[in-house]
């Protein structure tokens, strides 16, 4: 049986994205997809709480102020907490498409040290797509948008149905997510996909 290719270059079939016609106007604040990601949820009190904003095209735009609590040597941002900030504003980017995708595959470079304090200025671009596979690269520059580039990730994210998440998910926080109009809200708007 054959694996997924681990290749992250799109294949010469694969076509340009197309930002969809409901998606915000550059600037505006995508919202989060759902109150207790890690990544962009308000009631999430250990996370990062990213504001992430549609940009040009199909591209995405956050700022990670890095805290005291994201260190993983003295002073300096953990790695890992990094990379969970490119995966959320990569993930971001289905609400550009409005395609609910999760991340396959994410490669990250880290290319110079962060420090705490530090705001880290993220943006992820769709780059390509073929059929469920979604190419996207995303960087994160510290102290502005064209500041010296901090860290850089390339990504593959697969576009799923609702079910990825019904069938997988822990009952307790899918019945509690069900049950909250604004999280069906949400998933609506990504079923409204042409
Ligand atoms: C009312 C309740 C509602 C709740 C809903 C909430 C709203 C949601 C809204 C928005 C959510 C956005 C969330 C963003 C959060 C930030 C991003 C994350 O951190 S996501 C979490 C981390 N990721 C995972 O947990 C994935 C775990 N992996 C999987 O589930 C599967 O492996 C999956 C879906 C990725 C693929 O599995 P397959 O069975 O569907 O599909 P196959 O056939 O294996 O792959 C499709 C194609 O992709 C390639 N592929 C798959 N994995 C690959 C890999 N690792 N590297 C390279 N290629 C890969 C394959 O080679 C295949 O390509 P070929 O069509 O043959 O050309």
């Amino acid at each position: 049986m054959r694996g997924p290719t681990t290749s992250l270059t799109p294949p010469a079939d694969a076509v340009a994205p197309a930002r969809h016609s409901g998606a915000p106007a550059p600037g505006e604040p995508l919202g989060s997809h759902y109150d207790h990601c890690f990544g962009c949820g308000g009631k999430q009190p250990h996370g990062l709480h990213l504001e992430i904003r549609a940009g040009e095209g199909v591209s995405a735009t956050a700022v990670l102020t890095v805290r005291e609590e994201h260190q993983g040597a003295p002073g300096l941002a953990h790695g890992g907490v990094l990379a969970a900030a490119l995966d959320e504003t990569l993930g971001a980017l289905g609400w550009m498409l409005r395609t609910i995708a999760v991340t396959g595959r994410l490669e990250t470079d880290f290319v110079r040290p962060v420090p705490v304090g530090t705001e880290l200025h993220l943006r992820a671009e769709v780059t390509a797509v073929h059929g469920r596979k979604i190419y996207a690269t995303a960087a994160g520059r510290a102290g502005g948008p064209e500041g010296p580039l901090a860290v850089r990730a390339a990504a593959l994210f697969v576009a799923v149905e609702v079910e990825h998440f019904t069938e997988n998910g822990r009952d307790e926080e899918i019945r509690a997510a069900m049950a909250d109009p604004d999280q069906v809200r949400v998933v609506r708007a990504f079923e409204v996909n042409p």
